[in-house]
């Protein structure tokens, strides 16, 4: 029985269908067609696709309207999860990559990637324990992305956030591709974490609260600045205590209840969507866009801190100011700082040994 050329297309795109792991193929060049014909929009890898952050971040990027390619890349299970979603009726083609030999592959031409490659917590553990495990991962896969995409913007989400960035800093440095506007440490479930606890305590709808969480991702180094809430607040000294506890300890929190099955996944997608499509509507030109993120910094006198940042197109186009604080907060930020140094002296070092 002879086809038509029509339907011999229709076939192939079926094919495209159920092959989405396949790498380079005509198949795939024809996928890659029809995202730019039916979908404009930004390219975008994750790493760590198929874990417990990446499989729901995966979901919510290939929702967002703002992606015409979504690549999926793990050491385990990625064809699974790509074949799931690319039944998905959203805009963005969805390909899998799946270990080592497909990193290249699964880099080469993306406008972002989001990176939640490693190992989470388990009670008891700090995230600086997650260093020696994590701190290699980041540095092979930062090494991709040096070699095959070195204009992307980097979201970096592996633990321990505080050292990983200065990890992915002095890697793009040695390959001579480093733009400290285009690597972002991503702090953005402190905020979403502040913006939910601090409604709590007002009584608000957390969606009309913003809360500035500056200094790194980590215990003390976890700073809300609870006099720049807005809408402007006051709080008590019991509230003040509660409510950077309960900030710097939500990850903690997450931990212990999930009792040894890992830290926040869910929240964290959330999170991880919320700055990545940020970022992209930066990187579209959009006026005004401005998050906190955990940058090269020349706000206090560590070369790396999270701050609130303007995004544009060429990532973190402008880096704020702390703002006035008071004397609560200014005593939180000497030991910010104190803890911070040690941990971005620690990631520099890996690299530099
Ligand atoms: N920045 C933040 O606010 C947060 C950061 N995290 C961190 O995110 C990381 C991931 O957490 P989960 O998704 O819960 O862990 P998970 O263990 O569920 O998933 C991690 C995934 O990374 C993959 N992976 C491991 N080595 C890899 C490599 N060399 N290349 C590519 N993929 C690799 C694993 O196969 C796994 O699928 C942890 O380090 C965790 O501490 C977690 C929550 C919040
Ligand atoms: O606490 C952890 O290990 C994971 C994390 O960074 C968070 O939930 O903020």
């Amino acid at each position: 029985m002879e086809f038509s050329s029509d339907a011999n297309q229709r076939i192939a795109r079926l094919a495209a269908h159920l092959q989405p792991q396949m790498e380079e193929s005509s198949i795939l060049r024809r996928a890659d067609c029809r995202a730019k014909g039916g979908s404009p929009g930004f390219k975008v890898a994750i790493l760590g696709a198929a874990g417990g952050i990446g499989q729901p971040l995966a979901m919510l990027m290939k929702m967002n309207p703002l992606v015409s390619v979504l690549h999926l890349y793990d050491v385990v299970n990625s064809p699974g999860v790509t074949a799931d979603l690319s039944h998905m009726d959203t805009g963005a083609v969805v390909r899998g990559f799946l270990g080592q030999p497909q990193l290249e592959s699964a880099l080469t031409g993306m406008d972002l990637v989001i990176i939640p490659a490693g190992v989470p917590r388990k009670p008891g553990m700090t995230r600086d324990d997650l260093f020696n495990i994590n701190a290699g991962i980041v540095k092979t896969l930062c090494e991709g992305v040096a070699k095959c995409c070195p204009n992307a913007i980097v979201n970096l989400i592996s633990n321990p956030v505080n050292s990983t960035v200065p990890i992915a800093a002095e890697v793009f440095k040695k390959a001579g591709t480093y733009d400290p506007k285009r690597l972002l440490g991503v702090t953005t479930l402190d905020v979403v974490r502040a913006n939910t606890f601090v409604a709590e305590v007002l009584g608000l709808d957390p969606r009309e609260v913003n809360v500035p969480v500056v200094g790194g991702h980590s215990g003390v180094t976890i700073l809300p600045l609870l006099s720049q809430v807005k809408p402007p607040s006051s709080f008590t000294p019991d509230e003040t205590e509660y409510l950077t506890n309960r900030i710097q300890n939500g990850g903690t929190e997450v931990v212990e209840a999930k009792a040894g099955a890992g830290s926040a996944t869910l929240s964290m997608a959330y999170a991880a969507v919320k700055f990545a499509d940020a970022c992209l509507r930066g990187l579209r030109g959009d006026a005004g866009v401005v998050e906190c993120a955990f940058v090269a910094s020349e706000v206090t006198e560590l070369p790396f801190f999270a701050t609130k940042v303007r995004l544009g197109r060429t990532g973190a186009e402008e880096v704020y100011q702390l703002g006035p604080l008071n004397e609560y907060e200014r005593v939180g930020l000497e030991k910010a700082k104190e803890e911070l140094a040690g941990s971005i002296q620690k990631g520099i070092a890996f690299i530099k040994k």
